[in-house]
């Protein structure tokens, strides 16, 4: 604490406060780590402006150092905007779009549109007194970041806007000023542009006008170059704001995407390729959602803006082929989910324990040993009768293993086979393989359920019934439990045997497939330990150190068939 320069302090309700700059609060991270409070009665006027700026307050409970609070301040944006019924853009927009950037996203919603991809068919304003009840409802409870602003439908709903924002500062005001939407429809007349530019935008900490919006404010400006823009946005910030982004996402002729923010003092070129796609509704309310967001957790607003931008670039050229609504402008997709769903030849099904069966682990080495490639190796398994896969590359270069994994995939959803990799989250993730398998060593699987996904398969290599806990504490799916048998596959791997084994399956909440030295000569004596959740085998030597993988397989195959595994 001691390099803070805390302006003053001050007792309210016998607790005591430090008051230092937003600014100040932020550069030092603080707002991470602390209790931040909005103290509604602390305005500063800033000269020549009428922008209030609120101080930031952290409390100090009890008279201990601000070090011991535990309360850890998550980024909270609140967005003051219209509903959009095709949720492509508006709240809901915003709501995505600071899902996608990791921040708490309020909404306080101002209209309620009909609305879709072809177009606006209907508009219902909020009465201006219940958006003030919606403010007060946020603002005197949470701990708001920033105020993001977008269809502002009336006269009285900006000044109830500016009135309560006096009441409640917020440490940033992102001002989006929407006035036609794309398809052309009105969303704010004419009669809120003397309020708008009065009262609101004074207080912004950036404005986000696109070229017809920059035009309209500033009474019917040709806007056509990039100079113009330069022009426009220099206009605009004698206005008050303190910093102007004109986006050009509709210049005409521009094979760029290029915006200009102006700061007063520079002019920054914010370039990016323009992405072909018919998808691009709501790219306005998102880009500044996402300035919100980066700002909410700290940055300053010219990298704010960067990633903002760079952020709304990689969801428009993901989601190019999304096909929604029948209109020229479809939404896109915030999360960057939708595609490899909607696309997938596969749908994933639900882990199925009895996938354990014959459950196959690839060996680069051996795969090379005897001159096969990991996708040969792989058909020939699921011809033999493996009926899960495991590819376990770790000589691989990771661009070769990514596109082998890609191409094993293929092969294993045409055959109903779950595909998992070995160790290498990010190898799943990018090919969107069924799930992975890890070590003790690895990734814990907590972590890599929360990077995968509910719906991933998770695998854990289990030596010990506490070890078999925290696999089904963290969210695995199933556990490996092994060396059941000497093995030479893993070095220094300790052997558990039969006996330990039957100890982990004993203790298991989770279904377990054994590994370690398993063969046709011993399956049947694994097997017949009769636990009921040991579900398979898993075998790599016996399978891929061989000349015929799937002679191997299919013999392998034959003694469990004739086993109880699986049968339980
Ligand atoms: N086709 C595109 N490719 C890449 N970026 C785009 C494209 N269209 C718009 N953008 C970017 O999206 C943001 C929103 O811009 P714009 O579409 O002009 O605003 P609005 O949605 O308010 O009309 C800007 O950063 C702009 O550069
Ligand atoms: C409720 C609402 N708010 C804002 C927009 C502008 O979005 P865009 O300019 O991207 O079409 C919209 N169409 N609907
Ligand atoms: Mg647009």
């Amino acid at each position: 604490m001691a390099s803070a320069t805390f302006l003053s302090t001050l007792s309210l309700a016998n607790k005591n406060y430090l008051l230092l700059t937003p600014t100040h609060a932020y550069a030092k991270g603080y707002t991470n780590n602390f209790r931040v409070s909005n103290l509604p009665s602390i305005v500063v006027r800033k000269e020549g402006s009428v922008r209030s700026q609120g101080f930031v307050a952290m409390q100090e409970k009890g008279g201990s150092t601000l070090s011991d609070d535990s309360r850890t301040k998550t980024p909270h944006v609140l967005t003051v905007a219209g509903s959009d019924s095709g949720a492509g853009a508006g709240i809901q927009a915003d709501l995505k779009a600071c899902a996608a950037r990791r921040v708490y996203c309020s909404t306080v919603i101002t209209a309620l549109t009909a609305q879709n991809t072809v177009g606006v068919q209907g508009v219902s304003n909020v009465p201006e007194d219940f958006v003030a009840q919606q403010l007060k409802s946020v603002l005197s409870d949470m701990q708001v970041d920033v105020v993001k602003t977008g269809m502002l439908p009336s006269v009285g709903i900006v000044k109830t806007l500016c009135k309560t924002l006096r009441e409640f500062p917020v440490h940033a005001l992102v001002v989006d000023p929407v006035m036609v939407s794309t398809s052309g429809d009105v969303l704010a007349g004419p009669s809120i542009l003397s309020t708008f530019l009065e009262e609101l935008l004074p207080m912004a900490d950036i404005i986000t006008p696109n070229l017809k919006e920059a035009s309209a404010l500033l009474n019917g400006m040709q806007l056509e170059t990039v100079d113009d823009m330069r022009s426009a946005a220099r206009l605009l910030h004698n206005m008050g704001p303190k910093n102007v982004l004109v986006k050009g996402g509709d210049l005409p002729d521009s094979s760029d995407a290029v915006d200009i923010l102006y700061n007063g003092h520079n002019f920054y070129e914010l370039r990016s390729p323009r992405i072909r796609t018919r998808n691009s509704h709501g790219t306005g309310c998102s880009l500044a959602s996402s300035i919100a967001a980066e700002v909410a957790k700290g940055y300053p607003m010219l990298s704010a803006v960067k990633v903002a931008k760079r952020f709304v670039e990689t969801a428009l050229d993901y989601s190019k082929e999304i096909d929604i609504g029948n209109g020229p402008q479809g939404p896109f997709d915030h999360l960057l989910r939708l595609k490899s769903h909607s696309q997938a030849c596969h749908r994933q099904q639900p882990f199925d324990p009895s996938d354990l069966f014959l459950y196959a682990v690839t060996d680069s080495r051996m795969n090379k040993r005897w001159g096969r490639s990991i996708i040969d190796a792989v058909k020939a398994a699921i011809d033999g009768g493996a009926t899960i896969i495991q590819l376990r590359e770790k000589d691989a270069e990771t661009k070769d293993f990514m596109e082998s994994a890609k191409a094993c995939l293929r092969i294993c959803h045409l055959h109903g086979v779950p595909l998992l990799i070995n160790d290498r989250v990010d190898v799943a993730i990018a090919c969107d393989a069924d799930g992975v398998h890890v070590g003790q060593s690895d990734m814990p699987a907590r972590v890599a359920r929360t990077l995968l996904g509910p719906e991933k398969i998770i695998g854990v290599s289990c030596k010990t019934p506490e070890q078999a806990e925290q696999a089904w504490v963290d969210g695995a799916d199933y556990i490996g439990c092994g060396g059941v048998y000497p093995t030479n596959t893993k070095e220094n791997n300790i052997t558990v045997g039969l006996n330990g084994l039957k100890t982990v399956c004993m203790a298991s909440k989770l279904p377990v497939v054994a590994i370690g030295g398993i063969g046709v000569s011993n399956a049947r004596a694994v097997m017949e330990i009769c636990a009921s959740n040991l579900k398979g085998v898993a075998v790599v030597s016996a399978l891929f150190d061989r000349e015929c993988v799937q002679t191997e397989t299919r013999k392998l195959h034959e003694v469990l068939l004739g086993s109880n595994i699986g049968s339980t």
